[in-house]
């Protein structure tokens, strides 16, 4: 007979989706969410013994949040309704050890009319999404923050030479090229003790990772998306104390020169201008910078 054992465990509700309106006079707000919980605890004997009598149901979950996401006066800032989320669920079932919370943002923006900002209408530019991780335990709260699917391209200001060439390396050097990537970014807030949590200003340090990410991009000179990925970081981790670290993933999406010697057309070196955008495959640059730490 073959023994096992049930190594971990985590169960919960994924990809409930609400929108909020917040409405003053005609004025009106929009967030749309979606949200995932996760849950652990004494849960192991509903895997092994098939006794569901502990079990929260993820039914349950999803009507919890609704009815947090009509009480909330949070809503806006997903760092904090995500540790309500999370403190609710440790708090109100004993059994329960770990919530994890993770909310995604979707980005509707206000409709500018007849040069007047709209009151009530709005439209979704592009697929990104701003996102929070919240891990509630009894004793700490872990909050993760970070924006996807930011796309994004420069025609110059981007180079890749130098790199390793063996028997099986076609790509020619390059000093100057397209570069596009799908920017993920995440990073951790350092909550010191638990009154920290609500005086960090979330929303305005995302702006201000959005813009450094951005601002970096179109600036830096790019020797390579490595070198790129890791000067976001450094700038973030210079500017914002309350982050302890920062993690990029970014696709190197392809944009060649089409070969058009063979129509008799330049379109090579100075001459490019026309090229194919591949979408697979793509590179995928990843890494994660912190602060060295003191050694006092
Ligand atoms: O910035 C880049 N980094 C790489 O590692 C790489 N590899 C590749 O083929 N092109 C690129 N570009």
């Amino acid at each position: 007979m073959t023994e096992v054992v049930l190594k971990e465990q985590r169960y919960g509700k994924d990809r409930v989706r609400l929108i909020k309106v917040i409405r003053t006079g005609k004025w009106h707000e929009v967030i749309e969410l979606t949200v995932r919980v996760l849950l652990e605890g004494e849960f192991e004997t509903s895997y092994t013994h098939g006794d569901n009598s502990k079990v929260v149901a993820t039914d349950t979950m999803k009507n919890t949040v609704y009815v947090l996401a009509k009480k909330t006066v949070n809503i806006k800032c997903i760092e904090l309704f995500a540790t309500e989320i999370g403190k609710h669920f440790v708090n109100t079932y004993s059994h329960v050890t770990k919530a994890s919370v993770l909310i995604t943002k979707h980005r509707w923006t206000r409709m500018l009319v007849d040069g007047k900002l709209h009151d009530h209408s709005f439209a979704r530019d592009g697929e990104e999404t701003r996102i929070t991780e919240v891990v509630v335990k009894r004793d700490k709260v872990e909050i993760k923050s970070g924006l996807k699917g930011l796309l994004v391209l420069k025609t110059t200001g981007s180079a890749f030479y130098g790199f390793h060439r063996d028997q099986y390396t076609t790509l020619p050097e390059s000093t100057d090229r397209i570069l596009s990537t799908v920017i993920d970014a995440t990073w951790t807030y350092s909550i010191p003790n638990p009154s920290a949590i609500s005086k960090i200003p979330y929303c305005t340090i995302f702006d201000s990772i959005r813009k450094l990410t951005l601002d970096t991009f179109a600036t830096d000179d790019s020797v390579s998306v490595q070198a790129t990925l890791y000067l976001m970081a450094k700038r973030i981790l210079e500017i914002h104390k309350e982050v302890t670290s920062v993690s990029y993933g970014l696709p190197n999406k392809h944009c060649f020169a089409f070969d058009l010697e063979r129509f008799g057309l330049k379109n090579s070196g100075a001459d490019t201008d026309i090229y194919v955008p591949f979408e697979d495959p793509s590179g995928l640059i990843t890494a994660t910078v912190e602060r060295v730490k003191s050694k006092l």
